[in-house]
C-alpha cells in the first residue's frame, strides 16, 4: 500500500515511441503544476524500451529492456503503458494491477480484445485502470461516458474515430483524389502508419467502437462483436455520387441500443464507410480530426470533437488519467469499477436497419426501371429516390432506399447482380444520418 504521507509517486513508463516521448516531455515540462494538482510529485522511475542504445532525449539511466520487471517493481506506484498490442502488454498489466499498481493505457487493441481480464486484475489488486487515450486521443469521451453521463440512458453513439481514414476520405472529397493517391498523401504527412492495415481496414475503429459501446451501454462488447468494413473499396465514383446527393463519405462507428421483439434489449456495433448528409454535424469533421456524437434520453445530442491521433494530443489524455489515478492513490481511493451489469445481446449485422445507395450500370431500354424496382420489392425494400445518369450504353441508375434490415438490402443487391439488364453493380454504400430507423 502507498504510504499516505509519501509526497512522491513513482511512475513506470512502458514504451517510448510517438506517445511515450510526449508523455515524458509533458511530465517534465509541467512538473510543478502537476505536483500542485496531484498533491505529490510524479517522478518517472523507469522507462521500458524494446532496444537500448538509442538517444530518445530521456535520461539513459532510466532505460530498461525489462518492461515486466519494471512494471511490478516494489517502488513503482503507477504504470503507463504506451507500447500497444495484445501480448506481452496484457501480461505486464495484469501482473502490475494484481500487485496493486494503478495503470494508465492507450492500448485500444488490448482493451477491446480482453478488457475483462484487465478489469478483474484491477479488482484483485485494488488498483485503477484508466484508458482515455485509447479512444479518440485527446478528446475526453471515456470519462464523460463513465462519469458525467452515468445518470442518463445512452441510445446511440456515432463516431469518426480514426484520423488516418478521415484524412483520406476528406482528401478524396475535397480534391476528387482516388483512394491510393489519398493514402500516399496521408503517409507523406505522417498520419498513416508504416503498415496502415489496421487503419484502412477498420480494425482500429472497430476496437474503439467496442470500448465506446461497452461503456455507453454497461455491457461487454469486444472487437470480435463489431461488424467491420474498411475503406479500401471506396472509389472516387462513390465520393462523387455522394456529393451529387448532398452527402460526404465517412468511416463511421455506430453503436446502438435496441428494444427486441420480446421486450428485452440488445446492442449493435458496426464500423463501415457510409454516406452522410452534409448537414449532419459529423460531416464537417475534416482532415485527421475525430468526433463522437452521443445521443441520450435526457441529454439529447452531444458532440465531442478534437484531435484523435498524434503524440502530443494522445499524451494529453494519458496525463489527465495519470493525474486522476495519482489523486485516487493519495486519497487511498479507487474509481468505481466498470460494471457490465446490463449483459445485452449483440445483434448481428443482418438485423441492423440501414439505408443503401446503389448505383447500377444498366441497358437503357423500356422496362428496366420496372425490373429493378421489382427486385427491391421482392425483398420488401422500399425505394426513396431513383435517378438515371447518362443515356444508352452509358446509363447509370442510382437508387437510394428507405431503411430496411441489412439482410434484406444485401439480398436485394445479390438479386440485382443476377438481372440480365444490370451490366454491373457499380457501387453499394450505406447511407446514415438522414432517416429515423
Ligand atoms: N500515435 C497515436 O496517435 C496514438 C493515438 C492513440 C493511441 N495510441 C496507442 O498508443 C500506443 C503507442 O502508440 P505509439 O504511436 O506511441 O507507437 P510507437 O510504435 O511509436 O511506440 C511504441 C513503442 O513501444 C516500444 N516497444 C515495443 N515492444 C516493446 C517492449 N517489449 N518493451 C518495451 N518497449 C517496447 C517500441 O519500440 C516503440 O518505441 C499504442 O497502443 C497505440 O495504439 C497511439
Ligand atoms: N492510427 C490511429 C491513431 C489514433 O488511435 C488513427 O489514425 O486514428
Ligand atoms: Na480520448
Amino acid at each position: 500500500m502507498t504510504d499516505p504521507e509519501k509526497k512522491t509517486l513513482r511512475v513506470a513508463l512502458l514504451g517510448c515511441g510517438t506517445v511515450g516521448r510526449e508523455v515524458v516531455r509533458l511530465i517534465e515540462s509541467q512538473s510543478d503544476d502537476l505536483t500542485a494538482r496531484v498533491g505529490a510529485e510524479l517522478q518517472i522511475a523507469g522507462i521500458a524500451v524494446r532496444r537500448g542504445g538509442r538517444d530518445r532525449g530521456v535520461d539513459p539511466a532510466l532505460l530498461t529492456t525489462d518492461a515486466h520487471g519494471l512494471a511490478v517493481r516494489d517502488d513503482i506506484d503507477l504504470v503507463v503503458e504506451v507500447v500497444g498490442g495484445i501480448e506481452p502488454a496484457r501480461s505486464w498489466l495484469v501482473d502490475a494491477l494484481k500487485a496493486g499498481k494503478s495503470v494508465v493505457s492507450a492500448n485500444k487493441a488490448l482493451l477491446a480484445e480482453d478488457g475483462a481480464t484487465l478489469q478483474e486484475a484491477a479488482a484483485a489488486g485494488g488498483a485503477d485502470l484508466y484508458y482515455e487515450a485509447a479512444v479518440a486521443g485527446a478528446i475526453p469521451i471515456l470519462r464523460p461516458l463513465r462519469e458525467s453521463l452515468h445518470g442518463d440512458r445512452i441510445t446511440r453513439i456515432t463516431g469518426i474515430v480514426n484520423g488516418t481514414t478521415n484524412y483520406i476520405l476528406s482528401s478524396m472529397d475535397s480534391t476528387g483524389a482516388g483512394f491510393n493517391e489519398a493514402l500516399d498523401e496521408a503517409t507523406e504527412l505522417g498520419y498513416a502508419e508504416a503498415d496502415p492495415t489496421a487503419d484502412v481496414e477498420g480494425f482500429d475503429a472497430a476496437a474503439k467502437a467496442a470500448i465506446l459501446a461497452s461503456l455507453a451501454f454497461h455491457t461487454r462488447v469486444t472487437a470480435a462483436d463489431v461488424h467491420r468494413e474498411g475503406i479500401t473499396e471506396v472509389t472516387a465514383a462513390d465520393v462523387a455520387s455522394a456529393r451529387a446527393m448532398g452527402c460526404t463519405v465517412k468511416l463511421l462507428c455506430i453503436a446502438e441500443r435496441h428494444t427486441d421483439a420480446d421486450g428485452g434489449e440488445s446492442v449493435s456495433v458496426r464500423v463501415h464507410p457510409a454516406m452522410l448528409p452534409r448537414t449532419h454535424p459529423l460531416a464537417s469533421v475534416g482532415d485527421a480530426f475525430n468526433a463522437v456524437f452521443v445521443e441520450a434520453d435526457a441529454a439529447g445530442q452531444l458532440m465531442f470533437y478534437g484531435r484523435g491521433a498524434g503524440g502530443a494530443p494522445t499524451a494529453s489524455a494519458v496525463l489527465g488519467d495519470l493525474v486522476a489515478v495519482a489523486r485516487n492513490r493519495l486519497a487511498g481511493a479507487r474509481a468505481t469499477p466498470e460494471s457490465p451489469y446490463a449483459d445485452l445481446r449483440i445483434r448481428p449485422m443482418a438485423e441492423a436497419r440501414t439505408r443503401y445507395h446503389i448505383s447500377l450500370d444498366v441497358s437503357d431500354k423500356a422496362g428496366v426501371l420496372a425490373e429493378v424496382a421489382a427486385a427491391f420489392a421482392r425483398q420488401d425494400v422500399s425505394i426513396s429516390t431513383v435517378r438515371q445518369e447518362g443515356r444508352g450504353d452509358d446509363a447509370t441508375l442510382v437508387a437510394v432506399t428507405h431503411t430496411a434490415t441489412d439482410a434484406a438490402l444485401a439480398a436485394t443487391v445479390e438479386a440485382l447482380r443476377e438481372l440480365p439488364i444490370v451490366r454491373n453493380v457499380v457501387s453499394v454504400m450505406r447511407v446514415e444520418g438522414g432517416e429515423s430507423k
